[in-house]
Parts: C-alpha cells; sequence; structure tokens
C-alpha cells in the first residue's frame, strides 16, 4: 500500500481533473437516482389520479427528460475526463520512471528478465489506473450519494432510512474491503504470472529459429501454455470472487429495498407518505446501488494495482548509474579527449580498465584494438558517462564529463554502439534520430559513407521504406550499416564507432575503413576494431590490454 501512496504526487497534478471527473461522476449518479425516484412517484401518481383528470405532466415530465439528458451527458463528460486525466498520470508516470533510471534503464534492463523492464514501464503502470479511479471515482460518490439518500429518507421515512444506511454501508465498506483482502494474492499472482508470460513471449519470438533447430520449441511452448493455463485459473478465481461480491451488493440493494417497502407500507397504512411518493423512494434506493457495484469492479483489481505499484517502486529505487550535476558547467568548444588515471570495473572488487591514460587531439582518430573482454566497449561507454569511473576523470574540450550536462556530452559525442538498435519506422526515421530535420541530401550522403545508398535507392519507397520491427527486413550488415549512417549523420564533433564494420564481409570492410577518413574529416575519432586495420586509416593504433592502453609497436 506504501508502494501505492508513494506515487500521489503525479497524481496530485492532475487533482483538478479528477475534481471534474469526480463532479460529473455525481452529478450522473444523483441524476439517475433522481430520475428512477421521480419516474416512479411520477407513474404512480399519473396512473392513480388520471381519472380525474387533476395532475400536473408537464413538471415531473419536463424533469424526467431533463435527468436523463442530464445524465447521458454527465456520463460522457465524466468517461472522457476521467480517463483522460487517469491516462495523464499513466503518462507522467512512465516518464517519471525513465527519466529516474536515466542511462540505468539499461543497466535495469540487464539486471531482470528479459522483457521485465518493458513490462513494468507498460502492463504494470497500466495496472495503477484502477487505483487512480477509485481514489477519484466510485467509493467518493457512492458515498456522497448514500448520504443524500440516507437524508433525503430520514426526512420522508426515518425508519427506512436506518435500514438503507446499514445496507448501503455494508455494500459500500465491508464487501470491498473483503473482497480486496481475499483477493489481494490472486491479483499479485496475476501480475507475476502476466510477466512470465512476456517474458516466455519474448523468448520465443526472439529465439525461434534457435529453438527450432535445437529442437525445444515444443518444451517452451509447453513452458508458456502451462504459465498460460495457471493465469486463466488465476484470472477465473478472481471474476469468481468479483462476481460473489456483486451478487452480494444485489442481495443488499434487495434487501435495502424490501426494507424501505416493509417500513413503507406501515406509512402508508398511517397516511403519513402517499403510494407515488413511497414508489419513487424505492426506485430512488434501489438505483443508488449502482455506486456500489462500480466500487466492487475497481477494487477487484485492487490487488494487482499494490503488486504492480510494488515492482516499480523497487525499479524507481534502482540508484541511478549517474546523477546530472545541479550547476553544470558550459561545454567549450572542440573535440579532445583526455582520459587520466581510469578505473573501472562493473564490479568494483574487478576492475576492467587499471588506470588508463589517453589523450586524443581533436580532429584526429584513434583505433582502440584489444581481445574480447578486454574493456574497449567499456571504455567507449565511460566516455558517454553511461557509468562513472571509480577513479581518475574523462575530460572532453578539457572539462570533466562530470560538471556537464549530460544533454550537452552526448551532443558532442556520438556513439555507433556494438548492439545499436534500427528502431521501429522508416530508413529516413532511423537516420534522423540522432539530427533531427537533417534533408534527404544528408541522409542520402550518410548513407553513401555507410555504402547503403545504393541499396536505398533500389528500394520503391527509398527513404520512406519502413524497416521493421527491430530492422527485421533488413540483412545483419545493412541493418549495421544504417546505424552507422546515423552515427555519420549527427553533427557530433567526437565519433565512437564500437565495431563499426561488424556483420559487413571483407570487400566492404576495406571499402568502409578507405572511406572512414574522407567521411569523418574534421571530426574526432575513437575506433574500437577487432578487425585488421589497412594501412593509414587512422592516426594512432592502441592497445587495450590488462585494463591499459598501449602504443602500437
Ligand atoms: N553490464 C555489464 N555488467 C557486468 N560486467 C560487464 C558488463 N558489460 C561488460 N562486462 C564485463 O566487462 C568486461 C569488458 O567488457 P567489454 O564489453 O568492455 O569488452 P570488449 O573489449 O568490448 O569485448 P568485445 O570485443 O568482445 O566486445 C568483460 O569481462 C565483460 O564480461
Amino acid at each position: 500500500m506504501r508502494a501505492l501512496l508513494s506515487f500521489h504526487p503525479l497524481f496530485r497534478r492532475h487533482l483538478a481533473g479528477f475534481a471534474i471527473a469526480l463532479g460529473l461522476s455525481l452529478a450522473t449518479l444523483l441524476a439517475g437516482v433522481a430520475l428512477l425516484g421521480i419516474s416512479g412517484w411520477f407513474l404512480t401518481a399519473a396512473f392513480l389520479t388520471t381519472a380525474t383528470m387533476s395532475f400536473n405532466l408537464f413538471g415531473p415530465s419536463a424533469a424526467v427528460r431533463g435527468l436523463s439528458m442530464l445524465r447521458i451527458l454527465s456520463r460522457y463528460g465524466e468517461k472522457l475526463v476521467g480517463h483522460d486525466t487517469t491516462l495523464r498520470v499513466l503518462a507522467d508516470i512512465r516518464e517519471w520512471l525513465f527519466r529516474r533510471l536515466g542511462p540505468g534503464v539499461h543497466q535495469a534492463n540487464q539486471a531482470l528478465r528479459k522483457g521485465d523492464a518493458v513490462s513494468r514501464l507498460t502492463a504494470d503502470v497500466d495496472a495503477l489506473d484502477s487505483v487512480f479511479i477509485v481514489a477519484a471515482g466510485p467509493l467518493v460518490t457512492g458515498v456522497l450519494t448514500a448520504t443524500a439518500v440516507t437524508v433525503f429518507l430520514s426526512v420522508m421515512l426515518p425508519a427506512a432510512a436506518i435500514l438503507y444506511a446499514v445496507f448501503m454501508a455494508t455494500a459500500l465498506f465491508v464487501v470491498p474491503i473483503l473482497l480486496s483482502s481475499g483477493t489481494r494474492r490472486l491479483g499479485a499472482r496475476i501480475i507475476d504470472l502476466s510477466t512470465e508470460l512476456r517474458v516466455a513471449a519474448f523468448d520465443m519470438v526472439d529465439g525461434h529459429a534457435d529453438l527450432i533447430a535445437f529442437g525445444a520449441a515444443d518444451r517452451m511452448r509447453a513452458r508458456s501454455d502451462a504459465i498460460a493455463a495457471d493465469l486463466s485459473r488465476t484470472r477465473l478465481r478472481l471474476a469468481r470472487a468479483s462476481a460473489s461480491a456483486s451478487a452480494a451488493i444485489a442481495v443488499l440493494g434487495g434487501l435495502a429495498v424490501v426494507g424501505t417497502l416493509l417500513t413503507g407500507l406501515t406509512a402508508l397504512e398511517r397516511g403519513l407518505i402517499s403510494g407515488p411518493i413511497l414508489v419513487g423512494l424505492l426506485l430512488a434506493s434501489l438505483g443508488s446501488f449502482e455506486a456500489t457495484a462500480a466500487v466492487t469492479r475497481q477494487v477487484a483489481k485492487f490487488g494487482s494495482a499494490i503488486a504492480a505499484a510494488e515492482r516499480l517502486r523497487r525499479l524507481a529505487e534502482t540508484p541511478p548509474v549517474v546523477v546530472d550535476t545541479l550547476h553544470p558547467a558550459a561545454l567549450p568548444a572542440g573535440g579532445s579527449i583526455s582520459i587520466e588515471g581510469l578505473t573501472f570495473g562493473y564490479d568494483p572488487r574487478r576492475p576492467v580498465l587499471r588506470n588508463l591514460d589517453l589523450t586524443v587531439d581533436a580532429g584526429s582518430s584513434v583505433a582502440i584494438m584489444g581481445e574480447s573482454g578486454a574493456g574497449k566497449s567499456t571504455l567507449g561507454a565511460l566516455l558517454l558517462r553511461l557509468a562513472d569511473p571509480i577513479a581518475g576523470a574523462v575530460r572532453v574540450a578539457g572539462t570533466d564529463i562530470r560538471d556537464i550536462a549530460q544533454s550537452d556530452l552526448h551532443a558532442r559525442i556520438a556513439l555507433l554502439e556494438q548492439n545499436a538498435p534500427v528502431f521501429i519506422g522508416t530508413i529516413g526515421d532511423n537516420l534522423r534520430i540522432g539530427c533531427n530535420g537533417a534533408s534527404d541530401d544528408e541522409c542520402w550522403f550518410a548513407l553513401g559513407k555507410a555504402r547503403l545508398a545504393d541499396f536505398v535507392r533500389s528500394l520503391p519507397a527509398g527513404l520512406e521504406t519502413p524497416v521493421g520491427e527491430a530492422g527485421h527486413t533488413l540483412s545483419v550488415g545493412q541493418a549495421r550499416r544504417l546505424c552507422l549512417a546515423r552515427t555519420l549523420l549527427s553533427k557530433a564533433e567526437i565519433l565512437v564507432l564500437d565495431e563499426p564494420t561488424s556483420g559487413l564481409d571483407r570487400e566492404t570492410e576495406l571499402s568502409f575503413f578507405s572511406d572512414l577518413r574522407n567521411a569523418t574529416v574534421g571530426r574526432t575519432v575513437l575506433l574500437i576494431s577487432h578487425a585488421h586495420l589497412p594501412f593509414g586509416i587512422v592516426d594512432r593504433i592502441l592497445h587495450l590490454t590488462d585494463g591499459r592502453l598501449r602504443e602500437d609497436q
């Protein structure tokens, strides 16, 4: 529950929207209750008095029409404003979490099972919607409507008011509390199983070729079928509990009506109220139970919401990998890099880089070679401040990168990651990610440098060709060159290219290397590569061994 409350500052920002939705929800309920009450009274009174032709039909029928219209409009407005506000809160939570994680979203994703971080940022956040709707909607409006009906009954039929209040309070509080405590575990289990199912689906989609090749597809399918069956059973149990609560509420509503009827008949016999008024009161008390049904519907989702909030809180409490300085210094112009005494390890007891020094002048190029696992990509990540060193400093244009805003640093350095992703969208969209507003000519120029222009030109839609999810319509080499073109298109003065030619055949690789100087002229280049580099394509070649850089002999 504490986890749920920790999101209240984000909720408070949208208080006005929730207040409007609440007002409209209250108007809907009260209009519904009044509509039933007046209709009951009106029809009964009209039936009893038409013989004498003395009944004023105009007033009540106008009220019935007016209330019907009010109910339609307020319900529409309540749905519109309520859902709009809820979706805004959920969007805020997602954005807040993403910002909170910062570069750590990558680490969080690695620490969790595949798909789990995505699951938290999507499904878990969605599971919170019932909380906000419960908090702002049915419970509050239910209490207000029940109070209004109780007050009205206590004036018209005091004995019925007591019975009504008891049954209504049971329906509004006792049933939801019992339902909530009885289904909390089921809700949490639904969240766990949904995550398991999503993780299994990720494995099956991503690894389907390997699973088929290893003959493991049936085993994986059986595993996900078992999870899905467990999920269905748990959902069914929750639905049954929810249906039982709804049935209990229907019985309580019926008891409230019977109580009103019995006490009303006594009052009628004594001449304390008229028949039409009694019918109106009966229907009004029945109509007011509509609110309790909505509370029960939402409370059934509470267990899942609490479990989801707990998972989100744990994700949000992952300590940030890097924290932006509060008073960032201005980053001077220039593309020089200087690294002094850099020590870093994912596990501080086992450093990958040890007391490493490196100086790269602006506009020059350096290749970093080394065995697999030597720490080359780690060095690239530290340059972009995706993590902070244990000791030493990284300076760009003479300034310690911890003293500048990360956004300034990332505008100065572009990275072609070893596993750079192709995003959903067109080839043009993918190119412009790091250089919004780049012209078609600039895109073609970058594609030419990455040796992909001929292929893209051969496609009927050219730059507008969709590349499919994760670039599945491209070969591995084409996807790699698209990511390379994206990096070359960026205006950053420093380029860190991590294995830029992986996935390219040797001939294309050699062409790429021979083009590299021209493609990057004027920029500082840090080229991380396993490949055998042709002579003269970089100014210096350094080897990373035992956590330090050594000049090529
Ligand atoms: N996120 C991580 N968490 C823990 N350890 C990591 C992480 N990333 C890399 N490592 C470890 O750090 C070491 C250096 O990895 P890095 O990826 O920098 O090597 P590399 O020289 O780029 O290797 P390759 O040429 O194979 O890409 C390796 O031992 C690796 O297992």
